[in-house]
Formats: C-alpha cells, structure tokens, sequence
C-alpha cells in the first residue's frame, strides 16, 4: 500500500512540485511559470513566433521586460537622451531596442527603457524590484537566470523557443533535475568573498559538474551571506553547469524583501501569509541528494581564473598550471590551448601577470555591495600607470544612483576609473565596451571564454576586492595585501533607496501607469495569420551525411555564434556565421583552411562529432543551433552537453546525441574522420555507417522522439491543454494570491489580468485540431 506519509523533500523538490500542472508517466512535466524576464537580445524571434501564430501574452501581469545587452546601448551618459531610436546609432543595435519596445506596446508588457531609471540588467532588476520572490518559478532567455535562486526561487535560463512558449502559455514543458548539494561550512578568510566561494566551487566540480541538476547552496558559510553576496554564487550555478542554483529563503531573505515595490506590502495579510510560505521552504532532514559536495570555508583563498573556462581557476598565491598538472588527456589538450590564448606560460606566480583592463560590473557583481567593498579598497588610491583603462559599470539605473548617494562615483573618478551607465558592457562586449586582441582584463564577470570580452581578448575572473586591487596595483594582485585591515565579505543586505527614486520617477499614477495592465487586456497589433515559425517545426527521422569531427571539451555557445550575431531579429541566416573565431582567420573574411568546416567534405557536414564533453555549455542563447541549423548540421552528437542548449536543439528540429559509450563514440569519431557518411535514424534509435552496418545505438526521451518525428510544435500542444493551467492558476490564486498582478495591482484594489480565452491550437501544417493533442 503506498504510504500517505510524504518523503523527505529538498527545497528544489518542494518548488518544482507546487509548480506541476501535469506529470506524465515519462516524466515529462507542465511546469507553471510564475515570473518571465525579458530582453531585447532572445525576445524579437519569440514575439514574432506569437504574431504570425496569432497568439497573445498569457500573462503580462507576471512579465517584465527591459533592454540591457545590446551593442550601442552605451554605459556612457545618457543626458542627451531623447529617444531610443535617436539615442542609438547603431543599425541593428537601435532595431533590436526598437523592437522590443514596439512588442512592449503591442503585447501590453511591463518595461523599463533607456529612459527609465529603473533599467539594467535583468538579473538586478527582478530582486531589486521584488519580482523575483522566494518559492517561485522564474525564467528568462539568459543563461544567468540561475541568480534569482537566491531567493529560493526555481530559476534558470531558457531559449528563445522556450521565451514564446512562456509568453503563450505561461508553462513549460521540462523534467525533473537531479539533487545537488553544495554545502559551505565555515567562516570566510579575510578578503574571501561570495564569488571567491563560486569560483572555488567550479573549481572543485568543473563546468560540467552539476548537468542535470539543480545545486542548493547551503552551509553555515552560505547563511552568513547577504541576498547580494548570495546571488553572486547562484548566478555562477551555470558554470557549473547545472540548470539552477538555489539558497534556501530564511529571515535575510525576508529583510531584503521589505519594501520592495513588487514584493507584497510588509505586514498585510498576504506578506504573512508570504513569509510562512517562505520559511517552510528548506530542505527536510534526511532529503535524498544525488551529489554531495562539502567544501571547508578555510580552503577558500581568493581566487582567479587562468584559462578559458570557468573551471580554470587558482588562489591568487598560485601558479599558472601546465599539461602535467592534469592526468586526462582531454584537460592536457585543453590546458595547452588555454595557455596559448591566454598568453600564459605554465608556473608563472599569477601575481606576475599584468593587466592592461580592469572591469567592474555584469550580473555577477554589479549590486552596490560590490561597488561598496571595490570602492574600500581604492578609495584615496590610483589606478596603475599601466592600466589603459578600468571600468565601473552599475547593474541598474537604481544601483547608480545610490552609489551616487553615497559618493562612490567619486572615489572611483578620483581613482582613474570611468563611471558608466547601467548595462551588461564588457562581460560579452556587444557594446564598444571591448578588448583588443592580447589585451588582458581584470573582470569580476562570470565567463572568461575565448572572445569572450573581444576577440583576442584574455579575461580574468576575480570578485570586485580583487579587480579593484589589480587596478591599483597593474598586475593580478592579492587584495589582502592592499587591504591590512581584514577586509570580509559584508554580512547586512544593502537597501536601495526604492522609495526616494520612486517619488522621483514619478507618482503613483505613473507607477500604475506602468505597472497595471487593463482588467481586459487586449492584444493590440497581433495578426491572426495561423503560419510561421512557431506553427511547427520539420520532421526529423533519418538523416544521412557527413560527420564533422572535433575533439574539444566544453565548447561554449559564444565560440558557435559570438555576440556580434546576436544583434538579428530574425532566426535565419547565422550559417556563415557559425564557429566565426575558428573558421575565419583574426581580423578578416578569409578562412582559416586548418578549422575542420573548411575542409572537403566536411563543408557539407550535416552531424557534428564532439568527442570532449559539455557541448554548447554557457550562454542560452539559440543563436547557436540557428547558426548550425543554417550551415546544415542538424544531428550533435557529444558525450555531455550545456542543458539550454540541449533543449534548444530539440525547438528547432533538431537532434543532440548524447553517446557516454566512449569506444563508440570513438567508433563514430573514426568514420567521420575517413570522411565516410553516417546515418543517424531516429525512429529506430541506430546510428549506422555508410555500408548500413550498426554502429551503436542511442537513447532519446519519447516525448521528444514524439515530437520531432511528426514535426509537433509543443506550443500548440500545451495550449491544447488549456484548462489543465486554467485550474493551476485558480489554485495559485487560491494559496498564492501575492502572485497574480504585481504588488502595485494589489496595493491598487484591482485583481489579477483576466486570462483570455484559449487561442485555437494549430499543427504545424495549419489544421485547427478537435481533438486535444497529448503534450
Ligand atoms: C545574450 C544571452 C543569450 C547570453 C546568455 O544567455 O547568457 C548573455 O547574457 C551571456 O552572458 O552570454
Ligand atoms: S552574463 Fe553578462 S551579458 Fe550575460 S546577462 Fe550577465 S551581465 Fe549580461
């Protein structure tokens, strides 16, 4: 008989549970979407996906968006600031701002602008605003989502097929994510801080350590930080590869969220009946971990990055390691490339390795608790005679102003630093803030892949003390030797004056003005054509061709696509693109004749080979399997690849491979080498080679084989199941009411957005279905 008692649960297991709106038998589940970030970089292709369906916003109420990344939306003054479309000029740049803001408007979205003040990266301005609340389910197209679970909020980063899927129905399709615990005991070292902790973490599991699950952080080391220094660590969950991090919420949580605009108002009903809900958010004793990491704080020294992936990393007292320090001939290779971008010769003392940039910002470590503890240690200070140029660049227009408040801006002037305006700037550079090719940069971001920050740019990730410290003293340098008087990582939650800025932006009308939707919100300017791009996808079931092979480890989706193709408002035409550093030699159009898809016949490729693990690791953007989409690649086929990506192969007809059989793998790496043809069928789960002969065969999960051999686009189908979210949504409101509307609609005395009927469901050949389709 089975028990009525339930098991032991962890904070994951318990939000993703109150977020089920279907569990199938596979283990495919519906999951409600409580709150979707969005931005103009992954949104274009989705709002158009909704227009040419004819599809609306479901729930605008819990949507909101701004423009962070774009190139041109310069971190320079905004003073002459008109509008937008005069404000930038660049082309692509001003049509993805432009674009947005027209969706903004005909979708009848929340949005703050250029001109907003309230405007900056979207992972500041969803806690900063109390958008992001603990226990709930939080999305965005960014892979660095994962920062909201802080809160103990289920948070990660989606594609843009999945950003339509959200904005049309409010859910998800997805499945359950392992266990993973990473447990931090201890106190922290003087000049220790919470990305020193992240650092050290990735450093430990690798960037692939936690695929396929979602980390809690926890431990004596992890309460004793503020909401700040918390999100630091979570927004990092993503390199290490897991699909979400979370910090289960306790009463720092709860004084961090006092005030907040969108947060329900302190002492009413709801903010009690809010926290009760919040505190009960932890992890049962006994709960079931899959991994289990325990880390001793003391072990944690400050730390930086060496090389090109986030696991490259040594305490700042450490050497630059060599091939020999690594035992897997995977890690030499990838240890002798490293070093050989980075410039970088093996046993160097890290302190010896001077820096030519120094960048203080992104979504890691941009909250006015970084520029404080930064600002401590320059203060009175210049940079380096060596230093060309260092940057501070606040995560949101608010995060500026209170830095502004309280002088900071002025100690870092003082100092030789530029003082910017709110964006993502430098950490991918789709701004003219870049690197030169060679040039070193100190960077408290959170990637310090190849091009990242500028092709031929070397970037070296540290937390805000110790990009300070480089300033001051022009090389990698340890912030305890600048800092005598124990700096230690701020234990309070710094407050942002949302009030005062609140009065200033404008009244409570024009708070409601943004903020409120009509009762009967109405998509305006959506076209009823029943085609398009979300209407379907192709069908996939045999393919045979050329497989490209390439034998690198945790090839990242800014080295598919880099980020000066982002700037498309459309899915097509990113081919020529694809693997742009590699495939073309530094500075020009000319092929590079050594990269694998240039040579014959693999310019015909239609699979792609990897034999390292973690394919497509890093950025969610789905800029990557567009581009390889459109150079003809359709089948990836790797031991392990970055979770968005994986998903977003599958939206767009796609088939990623996971082979884990190493002697098959190489099997396959051999034919394509001979530049033999393979045949990957699907329905039949067998990869053969040219002769027709087995060569291994592969595992897929149904509901995705379903989907791909018959072309289903799971939007439609998920619609289809309109009432099953129609009855989550009454229960939501029912237990949850601080959830529907924003904390404005409630203090206001208006209610939720009234959901609109159904749309009507289309396969991807345009029939109109009877029958409800099983998702
Ligand atoms: C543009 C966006 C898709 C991307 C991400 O997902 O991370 C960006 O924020 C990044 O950091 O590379
Ligand atoms: S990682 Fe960088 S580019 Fe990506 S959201 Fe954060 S600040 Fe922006």
């Amino acid at each position: 008989m089975p028990s009525a008692v339930k098991p032991p649960q962890t904070l994951y297991d318990k939000v993703f549970e109150d977020h089920i709106v279907e569990e199938k038998e596979d283990g495919t589940v519906l999951l409600y979407i409580d709150r979707h970030l969005v931005h103009e970089v992954t949104s274009p292709q989705a709002f158009e996906g909704l227009r040419n369906a004819g599809r609306r916003v479901r729930r605008p109420d819990c949507t909101l968006a701004t423009v962070d990344h774009v190139r041109n939306i310069p971190t320079a003054s905004r003073k002459n600031l008109t509008t937008t479309e005069k404000f930038i000029d660049e082309a692509d740049s001003r049509t993805q701002c432009m674009t947005l803001e027209d969706n903004v408007k005909a979708f009848d979205l929340t949005y703050f602008g250029l001109d907003d003040k309230r405007q900056g990266i979207v992972h500041i301005i969803g806690p900063e605003q109390g958008f992001t609340l603990p226990g709930t389910t939080v999305v965005c197209g960014d892979s660095h989502t994962s920062t909201h679970g802080a809160f103990g909020a289920l948070a990660f980063g989606i594609g843009t097929s999945e950003v339509e899927h959200v904005l049309a129905t409010q859910t998800l399709i997805t499945r359950r994510s392992k266990n993973m615990k990473v447990q931090v005991d201890g106190e922290l070292l003087p000049g220790v801080s919470s990305k020193d902790i992240i650092l050290h973490v990735i450093g430990q599991i690798g960037t692939a350590g936690g695929t396929g699950a979602v980390i809690e952080f926890c431990g004596s080391a992890i309460r004793a930080l503020s909401m700040e220094a918390r999100m630091s660590i979570c927004n990092m969950a993503i390199e290490g590869g897991a699909r979400a991090g979370m910090v289960a919420p306790d009463q720092t949580t709860i004084e961090y969220l006092k005030g907040r605009p969108l947060a329900p108002k302190v002492d009413s009903a709801e903010w009690k009946k809010a926290c009760n809900y919040w505190l009960g958010l932890s992890s049962d004793e006994g709960a079931k971990w899959d991994i289990e990491v325990m880390i001793d704080s003391k072990d944690i020294a400050p730390t930086v990055s060496w090389g090109t992936s986030p696991q490259d990393v040594v305490p700042i007292t450490g050497v630059v390691p060599g091939p020999d320090d690594f035992q897997d001939e995977v890690k030499k290779e990838a240890c002798k490339r490293a070093l050989k971008y980075m410039g970088l010769t093996a046993g160097t003392p890290m302190q010896e390795v001077q820096v030519d940039k120094v960048f203080i910002g992104s979504c890691t470590n941009a909250r006015i608790e970084d520029l404080r503890a930064a600002a401590r240690i320059v203060e009175g200070k210049k940079i380096a005679s060596n230093i060309k140029r260092a940057m501070i660049v606040p995560g949101s227009g608010l995060v500026k102003k209170q830095a502004e408040a309280e002088g900071l801006d002025k100690i870092f002037s003082d100092a030789g630093f530029e003082w910017r305006e709110a964006g993502c700037s430098m950490c991918l550079g789709m701004n003219p803030d870049i690197l030169s090719p060679g040039e070193r940069c100190a960077s408290t971001s959170n990637r310090n892949f190849e091009g990242r920050q500028g092709a031929g740019g070397r970037t070296h990730l540290m937390s805000p003390v110790m990009a300070a410290a480089a300033a001051i003293v022009g090389n990698l340098a340890d912030v305890r030797k600048l800092a005598p008087q124990s700096y230690t990582a701020a234990k309070g939650s710094p407050k942002i004056e949302l009030d005062a800025h609140m009065e200033e932006v404008g009244s409570d009308d024009e708070i409601e003005r943004i903020m409120d939707l009509p009762a009967d919100s109405q998509m305006h300017a959506t076209p009823t054509s029943t085609k398009g791009a979300s209407a379907g996808m192709p069908k996939f079931e045999t393919l045979r061709g050329y497989a490209a092979p390439m034998d690198i480890a945790n090839i990242d989706t800014d080295a598919i696509i880099p980020k000066q193709f982002l700037k498309t408002i459309k899915r097509s035409g990113l081919g020529s693109a694809l693997f742009h550093a590699w495939r073309y030699e530094v500075g020009s159009d000319k092929e590079d004749a050594s990269f694998i898809l240039n040579q014959e016949p693999y310019r015909n490729s239609k699979i792609l080979i990897c034999t390292g693990p973690n394919f497509g690791c890093g950025s969610s953007r789905e800029h990557a399997p567009w581009a390889l989409l459109d150079f003809g690649i359709k089948c990836i086929i790797a031991p392990s690849f970055g979770d968005i990506f994986f998903n977003n192969t599958f939206k767009n007809g796609m088939l990623p491979l996971r082979i884990t059989d190493s002697a098959a793998l190489d099997k396959l790496s051999q034919i394509a080498k001979s530049g033999e043809e393979l045949e990957v069928d699907l329905p039949a789960q067998v990869i053969r080679a040219a002769d027709g002969k087995e060569v291994c065969s592969f595992d897929v999960e149904e509901f995705r084989k379903h989907c791909l051999v018959n072309g289903l686009d799971d939007i439609g189908l998920t619609m289809a199941n309109d009432d099953k979210i129609v009855e989550h949504e009454k229960k939501r409101t029912a237990v949850w009411p601080w959830l529907d509307g924003s904390g404005y609609l409630k203090r206001h005395g208006r209610g939720p957005v009234k959901i609109e009927a159904k749309a009507v469901p289309k396969t991807n050949r345009g029939e109109v279905l009877t029958e409800p389709l099983e998702w």
